[in-house]
């Protein structure tokens, strides 16, 4: 048995831990590492990174126009190899170089000041609980007894399925999808209410219109009620009876916070099914414990683990007050085209504003850079209360890149007038931002009787 005493003890080894952990030590902490399983967490080993190579293979499988016979493993040792070229920076030798002690083993707590690992006892100033979060497997009658895939699971294939079946049209499901279907997978997704029903249903329409283009089946208002066969030969039974049969399937339902392992009772910290009770300043109900990542129970994304474990180190090493928001957080699908979104969607700035609310929309297909690259489908919608931007969607070519000034004048509470004010070089896409700005002044200048007279009388008047 040791014991070891630090200042701050992180829990948990992915986006959020490596995060606070690489931060605090360089600023010269004392920090202890625990990663129960494999350092670099969801996102480098079985989400955000595996998922994005394999779009990216299949989208060039699309452009290609055929498919090959091994283009599927191709595609999977990209997969491997990505991992493998990012793996270094999350690895036990870095964060041993940066001075973090890292320790291999799942932590639980003891005491409202203790966790221990195996035989090793830690006592902690502060915690930050980064233990992520994990597929959800719904208690669906006959899951129990067929075979079936999670993210966990999913990278691991050799072989392109011959028809896989999806339970869940949400954005895993969705872009899972499409990386299969184009490299040579006949897909199904069963979706219990409406795929990617969080998002503005305009926008989902454009992405789903393209995945039904590429030959994904996709059935809506299906929830799923049984499952039964075996390995090459499955049945997915839904509401009303009908029946989907499919060789593999993917079940991609939601996530399910990581807290079983942690006894949280014993250290006095509050939880619920969406994960660690927090307050604004990221503390959970033991003031030594704070939470960060999917665990916190504020969304599920790498960026957002980033931006708490930013907010965590200001609180833990000088201790400054801060204050987490979420309402600039963006989300991007990335099927093809990407569905990007910051801030309010139209339904709830409408909901939320009323009549002060202004809402511009332009096509791709108003942008001559989207003609020169025949990449038309596509539109932003740009909600504006007060004269500054509320919310952003944006589906079409790009829409994950082109929605970044909006991140940044959402976060910073920025005026339209700054983005209308922007020059952009020409062509580009990301002049659909600007113009969307800009229309939302247009009649404010050209329909308006003052600016007439204004500009008639100074006209008579110059020499
Ligand atoms: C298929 C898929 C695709 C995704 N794509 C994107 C994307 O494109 N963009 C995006 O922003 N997000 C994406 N996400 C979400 C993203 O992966 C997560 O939001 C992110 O990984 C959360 O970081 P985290 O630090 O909270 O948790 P994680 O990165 O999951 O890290 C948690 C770590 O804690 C460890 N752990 C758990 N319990 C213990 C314990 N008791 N003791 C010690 N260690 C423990 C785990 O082993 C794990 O390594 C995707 C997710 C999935 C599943
Ligand atoms: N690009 C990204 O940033 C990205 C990509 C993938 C995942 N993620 C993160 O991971 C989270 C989880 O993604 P997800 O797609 O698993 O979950 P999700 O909750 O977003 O979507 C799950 C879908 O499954 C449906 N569903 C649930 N039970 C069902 C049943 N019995 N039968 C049929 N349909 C059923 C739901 O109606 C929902 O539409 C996301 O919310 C996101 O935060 C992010």
């Amino acid at each position: 048995m040791s014991n070891l005493k630090t200042d701050i003890c992180v829990i948990g080894g992915g986006s959020g831990g490596l995060s606070v952990a690489a931060g605090a030590a360089q600023m010269g902490a004392r920090v202890i590492l625990i990663e129960g399983h494999k350092m670099g967490g969801d996102c480098l080993n079985y989400g955000c990174v595996p998922s994005k190579a394999l779009l990216a293979k299949a989208r060039a499988a699309k452009a290609r126009g055929t498919i090959a016979e091994d283009d599927f493993r191709a595609a999977m040792d990209h997969v491997n190899a990505t991992i493998a070229a990012i793996e270094p920076h999350d690895s036990v030798e870095r964060f041993e170089g940066l001075g973090v002690q890292v320790i291999q083993g799942f932590a639980r707590f003891t005491a409202p000041d203790t966790v221990t690992v195996d035989d090793i006892t830690i006592r902690a100033r502060r915690f930050v609980i980064a233990t992520g979060s994990s597929p959800l497997v719904p208690p669906i009658p006959g899951l129990d007894r067929v075979p079936f895939m999670t993210n966990e699971t999913l990278f691991a294939q050799k072989e392109c399925p011959g028809h896989l079946l999806i339970i869940g049209g949400g954005p895993i499901g969705l872009e899972m999808a499409q990386a299969h279907r184009r490299l040579g997978a006949k897909v199904t997704v069963i979706e219990g209410e409406k795929a990617l029903g969080r998002e503005d249903p305009d926008a989902a329409a454009v992405v789903l219109k393209q995945l039904r283009r590429d030959g994904v089946e996709i059935i809506e208002d299906a929830q799923v009620e049984s499952v039964s066969g075996h390995a090459g030969a499955l049945e997915v039974q839904v509401r009303g009876g009908t029946i989907f049969a499919g060789t593999h399937l993917l079940v991609a339902v939601g996530r399910k916070p990581n807290l079983d392992r942690l006894d949280l009772n014993v250290a006095g910290i509050a939880y619920d099914r969406g994960g660690i009770t927090v307050g604004t300043d990221l503390r959970s109900t033991n003031r030594r414990a704070y939470a960060v990542g999917d665990v916190a129970g504020h969304g599920q994304f790498t960026h957002l683990a980033g931006y708490h474990a930013g907010l965590v180190i200001r609180s833990l090493l000088f201790a400054l007050p801060v204050k987490a928001r979420h309402d600039h957080i963006p989300r991007v699908t990335y099927t093809d085209p990407e569905l990007a979104q910051i801030g309010l969607t139209e339904a709830q700035a409408r909901q939320k504003y009323g009549g002060q609310l202004s809402v511009q929309r332009i096509g791709y297909d108003q942008i001559d850079r989207a003609q020169a690259d025949g990449r038309t489908d596509g539109f932003i919608k740009l909600m504006v209360a007060r004269g500054r931007p509320v919310g952003v969607t944006l589906v079409g070519a790009q829409a994950g890149e082109l929605i970044a000034p909006f991140a940044l004048a959402i976060a910073s509470n920025l005026k339209l007038s700054a983005m209308a004010g922007m020059v952009l070089p020409y062509p580009t896409l990301a002049e659909i931002g600007k113009r969307a700005a800009g229309a939302y002044f247009s009649p404010k200048l050209f329909d308006n009787p003052t600016v007439k007279r204004v500009v008639r009388t100074v006209q008579r008047w110059l020499p």
